[in-house]
């Protein structure tokens, strides 16, 4: 199967990241990839709510949406759209962070919205409240294709173990996680969480990732860690896209996820332990 992850450097306006996307997932269709993938956020990255309220559409609005699942069907390929930020019906006025699997007919065959809030204080300068202006998922949810079953994530999502080893339970061989990480915590956490979720569940890891400075009408810019990657099951790092905009393709190989899991079955070997001792 020959994937290609779209590393992004979104602004805040959704029309010009449309743009910049399309022309992405289409060079990556002229160098063969089948499944498409594209980092959290793609139609806008913003830390600024009013700006957001301004540019966001519902789901059923949405103009991105709308054009990747035109794209999907015209080229006849699977994409995953890491995350749009979307409005919703909430009375507090909270967006949506989801996840859709587009099939090659253009159908929407999955929707996951993030579960867990980035709500930190890294630094005196650096903190994000995103459970301020988003409204938490509470559903894992698993997609089946014919080249594999996807376990769907998003970005802070990688830092909880259990969500992954309930995926992988229920028949995840490919982990998606979407992103666009703080640089403080990408250059820290973002390589070695990535391998351990692909190592202890014996699974690929995509990782489409926002990349750089993201350009602000409003609001102050943001900086994201970029380095999109592709794990193999047994840790080997396929890809590390660095920092620069673009689409990388490569072959996975779906044998790989079976022979990892025959070298080293811990996913069979999960024991019920209860609760801890005190
Ligand atoms: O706010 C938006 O527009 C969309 N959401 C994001 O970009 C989110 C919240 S700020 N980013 C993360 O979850 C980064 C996690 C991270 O960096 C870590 O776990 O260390």
């Amino acid at each position: 199967m020959r994937v290609g992850l779209c590393q992004l450097n979104a602004s805040d306006a959704p029309p010009e990241n449309l743009e910049r996307t399309l022309e992405m997932l289409r060079q990556g269709v002229a160098q063969g990839a089948r499944f498409l993938l594209t980092p959290e956020v793609t139609n806008c990255v913003s830390a600024d709510r009013d700006h957001q309220r301004r540019v966001l559409s519902t789901e059923e609005d949405d103009a991105t949406l709308t054009a990747i699942r035109a794209f999907a069907l015209e080229n006849s390929v699977w994409i995953l759209i890491g995350s749009l930020a979307l409005k919703t019906e909430d009375a507090d006025g909270r967006f949506a962070n989801r996840s859709f699997l587009i099939g090659p007919d253009g159908a929407i065959r999955a929707r996951y919205d993030k579960i867990h809030m980035f709500d930190v204080a890294i630094s005196d300068r650096e903190s994000y409240r995103e459970s301020a202006g988003f409204r938490p998922g509470a559903q894992a949810v698993l997609a089946t294709t014919p080249f594999g079953n996807l376990g769907l994530s998003i970005c802070y999502d990688l830092r909880f173990p259990s969500l992954y080893r309930g995926l992988a339970q229920a028949g995840a061989q490919i982990l998606t996680v979407p992103s666009a990480f703080s640089p403080v915590t990408g250059e820290a956490h973002w390589e070695v969480l990535l391998r351990a979720r692909a190592i202890e569940n014996g699974a690929f890891v995509l990782a489409p990732a926002q990349t750089g400075t993201h350009r602000a009408s409003e609001g102050r810019a943001r900086r994201t860690h970029g380095h999109s990657m592709v794990v193999a099951p047994w840790g080997e790092v396929l890809l590390d896209a660095g920092t620069e905009p673009g689409v990388h393709v490569l072959d996975i190989d779906l044998a790989a996820v079976t022979e990892a899991r025959q070298r080293v079955p811990s996913l069979e070997h999960d024991r019920d332990f209860g609760p801890v001792e005190e």
